[in-house]
């Protein structure tokens, strides 16, 4: 196989006493949806900030297009789409003008019609990005992680709070996404969302992983939930 995308080596990092990852090891590759999974507390969100370079490990190491993400050039950053959780728009300025402005920002500015369409963007474009609801913020959110074409990108449950239909509109837009050659990373807690898109799963628990491959090896004859709930109660609850 060709070297991953994301490549996360032995990672040990703790917040005071609390030691969120310890040892964590996987990687996700280019043309593949990786579905991280774990229950609340099992590192998913440290682990995603410290390849998006917002954070540094204790040790072990994260290598993102090759390159270490702490500390990695604006050429490097162009090539990685994030969508944060709830974070990182601006809220007074109205959704269109914000998205319009990103697209300045990059190499490649041919993309927001597109999206646009595609996530319905139109209706509420002029809309102050506080006043929008949370599934049209999402949807923002995710216009502006996809719009300079990324190699990788890291979706933190990218369908949380969307109705069906544009439930439907975001899967299909991440697997073309992949299908363009993109690495793509979502987090989530919906065993739907992993079942529809994954390639690989990673489940985490306790800063380690318990499981990891293809939805049929992780799952081995069973279902995905079943083999989540075997796999991280003993931890959560210990
Ligand atoms: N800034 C911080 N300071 C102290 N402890 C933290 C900090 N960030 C995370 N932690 C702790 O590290 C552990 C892992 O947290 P993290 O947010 O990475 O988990 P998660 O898998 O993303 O959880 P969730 O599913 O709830 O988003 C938790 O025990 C959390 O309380």
């Amino acid at each position: 196989m060709t070297s991953a995308a994301v490549e996360i080596r032995d990672v040990v990092h703790s917040y005071g006493t609390t030691r969120a990852l310890d040892g964590l090891t996987w990687s996700a590759h280019a043309g593949r949806v990786t579905c991280v999974l774990g229950p609340n507390g099992a590192g998913k969100t440290s682990i995603i900030e410290m390849a998006e370079g917002l954070r540094r490990p204790d040790s072990g190491s994260i290598r993102v297009l090759g390159v270490d993400p702490w500390g990695a050039d604006a050429s490097h950053r162009a090539q990685v789409g994030v969508m944060l959780q709830d974070g990182g728009l601006p809220g007074s300025v109205a959704a269109g003008r914000f998205l319009t402005h990103l697209t300045r920002l990059y190499p490649d500015t041919g993309r927001l019609p597109q999206l646009r369409d595609r996530l319905g963007l139109a209706e509420f474009e002029k809309t102050a990005v506080r006043r929008l609801s949370g599934g049209q913020r999402q949807r923002v959110a995710l216009a502006a992680a996809l719009l300079p074409r990324p190699a990788v990108a890291f979706l933190d449950e990218p369908s949380a709070g969307l109705d069906p239909h544009a439930r439907l509109d975001v899967w299909d837009l991440v697997r073309e996404e992949r299908d363009r050659g993109c690495a793509v990373l979502v987090t989530t807690h919906s065993f739907e969302e992993a079942e529809q898109l994954a390639d690989d799963i990673v489940i985490m628990a306790a800063g380690r992983v318990v499981a990891a491959g293809t939805p049929a090896t992780v799952s081995a004859g069973s279902s995905l939930a079943d083999t989540y709930f075997d796999l991280t109660r003993p931890v959560h609850h210990r």
